[in-house]
């Protein structure tokens, strides 16, 4: 599904935000990523986006490798990407419907194929009977599953989430990962990328570990390990 191979990414000035990261995750593969701040997980997700390129090594998707991606192609590979942002970036001043529905709209749907989507969406993240209310009306973790619904509603085969619990308690940190695990039980790849230490021993997914840029670890990682 997605392959990074010996990818290193300089920002202008010269940091080095990754360092040679090579690493495949399968179709249907539920894994973390994770790091310190400023260890480059942002980064890593962004060259996986196309909102920023390696400055060197190959990212590929589906064995398309990215750097031959053109800027005018760069939606019809998005549009096989659902991205999950911490502060969820919903628009305010919309209902749940509208902030759901707007993956859709960019990509031409209408009419009753684009409602039965958005209600499919929303049930899936139990959020149904919030369908007409405005985002600033529900609860953090509320809010955060609109988020989700957005991602996936135009069902893509490959989940990004950047600290997607980061604002929420255990509990709720917990109802939204489990929103993930049914996503991925249906053959959905999801990458995590997260600071929640606890969440990820609690999980026992394989754990990608950056470390100033260089990945330390790939597998299950050991509790007692400071990230
Ligand atoms: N556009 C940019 N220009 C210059 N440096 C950048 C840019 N974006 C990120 N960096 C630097 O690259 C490094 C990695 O940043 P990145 O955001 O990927 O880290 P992170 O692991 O996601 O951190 P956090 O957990 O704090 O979000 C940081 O030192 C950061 O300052």
């Amino acid at each position: 599904m997605l392959t990074f191979d010996q990818v290193s990414k300089s920002y202008p000035g010269g940091f080095i935000a990754l360092d040679r990261i090579s690493f495949e995750l399968a179709k249907g593969e539920m894994a973390f990523l994770t790091g310190h701040s400023g260890a480059g997980k942002s980064t890593l997700l962004k060259l996986i986006s196309l909102i920023e390129r390696p400055t060197s090594g190959r990212v590929l998707i589906n064995q398309i490798d990215l750097s031959r991606i053109r800027r005018h192609q760069v939606p019809f590979i998005r549009r096989d990407i659902g991205i999950i942002f911490q502060n969820h970036r919903l628009l305010m001043e919309h209902t749940v419907f509208d902030n759901v529905a707007l993956p859709l709209i960019i990509e031409g749907f209408t009419g009753k194929d684009m409602v039965k989507r958005v209600h499919a969406a929303l049930d899936k993240v139990g959020l149904l009977d919030k369908v007409r209310c405005l985002p600033e009306t529900l609860s953090g973790g509320e809010q955060q599953r609109v988020g989700i619904a957005r991602a996936v509603v135009n069902k893509p085969p490959l989940l990004l989430a950047d600290e997607p619990t980061g604002n929420l308690d255990p509990e709720l940190s917990k109802d939204i990962m489990q929103v993930f695990e049914a996503f991925n039980q249906v053959g959905v790849s999801v990458l995590i990328a997260t600071h929640d230490h606890g969440l990820v021993a609690r999980m026992r997914y394989r754990t990608l570990t950056l470390k100033q840029g260089k990945m330390i670890n790939d597998g299950l990682l050991q509790f007692e390990e400071p990230l």
